[in-house]
């Protein structure tokens, strides 16, 4: 054992003390110098101890959470609500409400933060591609088997963005349709038939939207429990199932990413092993896919999206890197699956909890279906009605109010960039953002800022704030046929509300899936599945509250339901709800709410 002597001990004391003293006078200079900066861009501004997006606030936030949480409000109100990224989508539009300004600069010690839900600051973002850029550092986040096209800017990102956005043709679209609509009927038959457990609904339709995505891009069937099928040879046998492997290793990204490669691979920890054994598994999957496109081509077999990242990776023009081909199947099941099931399962609670519109909603559906067996809906006709009808009315609001991304990362580059942004007054303003700065579209606060989204009056009973169940109002974006009608010949005359309110409202104040350049690449892909499924489901089954009792238990079961849609909703991959809420699945004509007399509500 090594005793350090008296002077020695002294010595270590002193150096420890003056390098944390020249830390705190080095951070205490940073801050001051980077308020100087914020202020002379004429933008709200506040002052922050953390930085939203430091890896060091991300890892210990959770522990410490419960203690900042104690602190006096007026120490933590200006800035913490937009410092946990977790917490983005509950607080909303509120932090904006707060500074009495749609745009804010959270002004941290070393690195400055600019949070926008301005209509004219998105705009602004969504068309600036050269200079107000992807922040590729912190996407690195999602570079688990390889580059990708959303983690990736300049050159390589429009290399990637032509090879990823080549993959969407018509077929993929009608695929997504007709896969969409089968897949679905399995699934009706399996929500009425098996008994509720927790977080039942949620898997159900990450393996139907997991199944979707991989049958239309990639040519690659699961059976309805995810286990990978090959026509052309034989998968390799691994410890987790196709879809288990990507869903764990999904849901380990975090720790994959914090952790250096040959840590994980060794450490004794649990979830090193799991991470480290599940980014194994889902790898090997991937080869197993490009194995059996080179096998099809040589076959003959018609293309899909594989098939442009495979012609890609041959072509000696393009030469896509095998990394990037496994890095891009990555990320386009990640968006293909977690987005639309946690997206669909928002809405069959919601429907859930509101039984009128959910049998309007059906009734618009038979409308559209007249009794035709769902096996002969077509992409060509049956799409376009349904998405122009009550189906898309209820994607679009949901959309709204549950967006998947509560915020849109971009930053400044090596240079001060301008920026249009709204003032309090209404007028607009030529900011100057500084180098390096975080730019955050808070898209939760784009789509509830109460100026261009008027909030039901009423909270449901038992719902705490942000009151996100009782703003859901998907009928807002039905008009009469042909025509725009009042809010008030909205609410009066629902049956005729027959036609999607498609444009019309001010740019830059919708933008589930962002806009401009950089925005998704599987937004009519998404539409068409969210469309598909919803309408196949709804079209055999109604959903419902699971409560024991009459109208009262119901109520109470509604009141809990609506909390949870309040207090429960954050992000891992996309935005979900983290609590569980059991429902039930029917026959139609079978519902309790007919006994109980819900049909008011
Ligand atoms: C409800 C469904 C979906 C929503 C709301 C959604 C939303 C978004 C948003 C907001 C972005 C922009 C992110 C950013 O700029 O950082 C994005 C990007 C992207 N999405 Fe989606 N998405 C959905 C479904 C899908 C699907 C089904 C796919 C593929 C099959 C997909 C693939 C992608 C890809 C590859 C990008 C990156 C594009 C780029 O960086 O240039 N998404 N999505």
């Amino acid at each position: 054992m090594i005793v350090l002597s008296a002077p020695t001990l002294a010595t270590l004391a002193s150096t420890s003390l003056a390098l944390i003293g020249s830390y705190f006078l080095y951070a205490l200079f940073s801050l001051f110098r980077n308020v100087q900066v914020a202020k002379k861009t004429g933008i709200a501004y506040t002052i922050a101890p953390v930085h939203v997006s430091n890896k060091l606030w991300l890892g210990l936030q959770k522990p410490l959470l419960p203690y900042i949480n104690q602190a006096p409000k007026w120490m933590t109100q200006s800035w913490l609500p937009v410092s946990v990224y977790d917490q983005i989508w509950r607080h909303g539009y509120a932090p904006f409400e707060y500074h009495k300004s749609t745009t804010i600069l959270v002004v941290s010690p070393f690195r400055t933060v600019l949070w926008t839900c301005s209509p004219t600051a998105v705009v602004d973002v969504s068309r600036r591609r050269n200079d107000i850029l992807k922040p590729v550092d912190e996407l690195a986040l999602l570079n688990v088997h390889g580059p990708t096209v959303t983690s990736s800017d300049g050159e390589q990102g429009r290399r990637y963005r032509k090879v990823t956005t080549s993959c969407f043709g018509h077929h993929i679209f009608e695929g997504a349709w007709n896969e969409g609509v089968e897949r679905a009927g399995i699934l009706t038959n399996r929500l009425v038939s098996s008994v509720e457990y927790p977080g039942r609904v949620k898997k159900e339709l990450e393996l139907v939207t997991f199944a979707v995505v991989s049958e239309v891009c990639f040519g690659i069937s699961a059976t309805p429990d995810g286990d990978m099928v090959l026509r052309r040879h034989t998968p390799h046998k691994g410890r987790l199932s196709y879809w288990e492997s990507f869903a764990v290793s999904a849901d380990f990204m975090g720790v994959t990413y914090m952790t250096p490669k040959a840590v994980l691979k060794r450490s004794p920890f649990e979830m090193h092993r799991i991470a480290s054994t599940s980014n194994e598994e889902w790898s090997s999957y991937m080869e197993d896919m490009i194995v059996e496109k080179k096998l099809e081509r040589e076959a003959g077999a018609d293309k899909d999206a594989i098939d442009s990242l495979y012609s890609a990776s041959i072509d000696p023009k393009v030469k896509l890197e095998h990394e990037a081909v496994l890095g891009n199947i990555w990320v386009f099941v990640l968006g293909g699956f977690h987005t639309s099931a946690n997206t669909l399962h928002f809405i069959l609670i919601l429907l859930a909890i509101y039984p009128s519109i959910q049998s309007t909603l059906q009734q618009s559906i038979d409308a559209i279906s007249k009794d035709r067996d769902p096996s002969t809906w077509s992409h060509a006709v049956d799409f376009p009605a349904f998405l122009n009808s009550h189906v898309g009315a209820v994607v679009a609001e949901t959309l709204r109010c549950f967006g998947v991304l509560p915020w849109i990362p971009k930053t400044t580059g090596d240079v001060p960039t301008p920026l249009m942004v709204d003032r309090p007054d209404g007028s607009k303003h030529r900011a100057v953002i500084p180098p390096h700065t975080l730019v955050l579209v808070n898209t939760s606060a784009v789509h509830r800022n109460p100026a261009h989204w008027p909030q039901a009056e009423n909270a449901i009973a038992g719902e705490d704030e942000p009151f996100a169940a009782s703003g859901w109002n998907p009928w807002r974006w039905l008009k009469k046929t042909n025509q725009k009608t009042s809010a008030a010949e909205l609410e009066s005359d629902e049956t005729e509300l027959t036609s999607l309110i498609t444009s019309g409202w001010e740019p830059g104040t919708y933008i589930p899936f962002s806009d401009g350049a950089r925005a998704c690449i599987g937004k009519r892909f998404a539409q068409t599945e969210l469309c598909a499924v919803l309408a196949r489901i709804m079209r055999d089954c109604s959903v419902e509250l699971a409560f024991d009792g009459g109208k009262k238990q119901w109520m109470q079961a509604r009141g809990e339901a609506a909390r949870k849609l309040s207090q429960n909703v954050g992000i891992t991959l996309a935005l979900e709800l983290k609590a569980d809420v059991p429902l039930n699945f029917v026959q139609r004509g079978k519902e309790r709410w007919l006994d109980a007399d819900l049909m008011s509500l």
